[in-house]
């Protein structure tokens, strides 16, 4: 269970430009987020070793710091990784694989659940890429409305390469920010693009050096909104993302899910791939 701890400290995270500033921050083993207090802007740090893969403690703990962002009124949110190189592997293989049933349903509606409020958020949102974003991890990348990248990393949904189907919102996801034919071509490849090839067809926005330059970039694109009126906005966004937010049938979904998961075929190819990821 995800209890917030709130106190009052110095920012270790942001480097000299920032560290002046008193943050708050509510964290847990999983997942840290701290709120800088000059900007409002509260960093959601992914801090599972030793890719990110979500399992369901990760997801749980991304949506409690989802709701704790929102109910702080933060300016916006930047999602990142405390790992060097890796943002997220996506999602945790372990938990699909040979999966206990209850545990399975619990970890899709968790999933569910996150892209619902990362997606659907009023605040704005930005995604500091520092590090490979594979399917799942490309899903929470995409699901922010800004994304800074560092250079020779690689992201995009490879579902179809590990022979299972991205579910309709990971494909609408990615269809809000690339034209139709470029998603695809990229999800019946199961392309994973590297940083240069993903600025260059627009679904990441800059490419940066540092950890540190792409939180200062997300902060400046968040930034933007500073004069906008706050509902205003809010309702802009949630409006023009409607269509695909209310797409998502969130029983249908699951019980497809659970189904093609259970498929000997699925296993038996979910299977190979985890022993060829631990033969690597
Ligand atoms: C409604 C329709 C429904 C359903 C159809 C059925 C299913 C579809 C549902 C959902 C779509 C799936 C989405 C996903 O996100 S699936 C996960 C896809 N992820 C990947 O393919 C990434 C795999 N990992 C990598 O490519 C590399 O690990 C990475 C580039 C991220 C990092 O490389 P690095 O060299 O730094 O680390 P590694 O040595 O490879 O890994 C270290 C360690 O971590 C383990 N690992 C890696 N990825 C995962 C993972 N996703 N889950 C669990 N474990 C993972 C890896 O085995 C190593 O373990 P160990 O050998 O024990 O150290």
């Amino acid at each position: 269970m995800f209890l917030p701890r709130i106190v009052k400290r110095m920012s270790p995270l942001l480097g000299s430009r920032m560290s002046l500033n008193a943050c708050r921050f509510a964290s847990t083993d999983l997942v840290r987020t701290e709120v800088d207090d000059k900007t409002g802007i509260a960093v959601v740090t992914m801090n599972r070793k030793p890719v990110n893969s979500l399992n369901l403690e990760l997801l749980r703990e991304l949506s409690s710091a989802l709701d704790a962002v929102e109910k702080n009124k933060s300016r916006g949110m930047i999602l990142a990784s405390s790992l060097d190189t890796v943002f997220s592997a996506g999602l945790d293989i372990t938990e699909m694989y040979k999966p206990d049933q209850a545990r399975l349903k619990d970890f899709w509606t968790t999933l569910q659940e996150v892209w619902l409020k990362l997606f659907g958020s009023g605040f704005p949102t930005a995604a500091a890429i520092n590090g490979h974003a594979p399917a799942g991890g490309c899903l929470l990348a995409m699901s922010c409305e800004y994304r800074v990248m560092r250079p020779n990393l690689t992201i995009g949904l490879n579902e179809t390469q590990l022979g299972i189907v991205a579910p309709s919102w990971f494909m609408s996801t990615m269809e809000n920010i690339l034209p139709r034919r470029e998603v695809e071509l990229a999800l019946t490849l199961g392309k994973m693009f590297s940083t240069e090839k993903a600025h260059e067809i627009g679904l990441v926005d800059e490419i940066v050096d540092t950890k540190e330059e792409a939180l200062a970039k997300c902060t400046e694109f968040i930034q933007l909104f500073a004069r906008v009126p706050r509902e205003a906005r809010a309702l802009t966004k949630q409006s023009f993302r409607r269509e695909a937010l209310q797409k998502l049938d969130r029983d249908q979904d699951l019980q497809m899910f659970i189904y093609l998961v259970n498929q000997p075929q699925v296993q038996k190819g979910l299977g190979l791939y985890f022993e060829s990821l631990k033969k690597k």
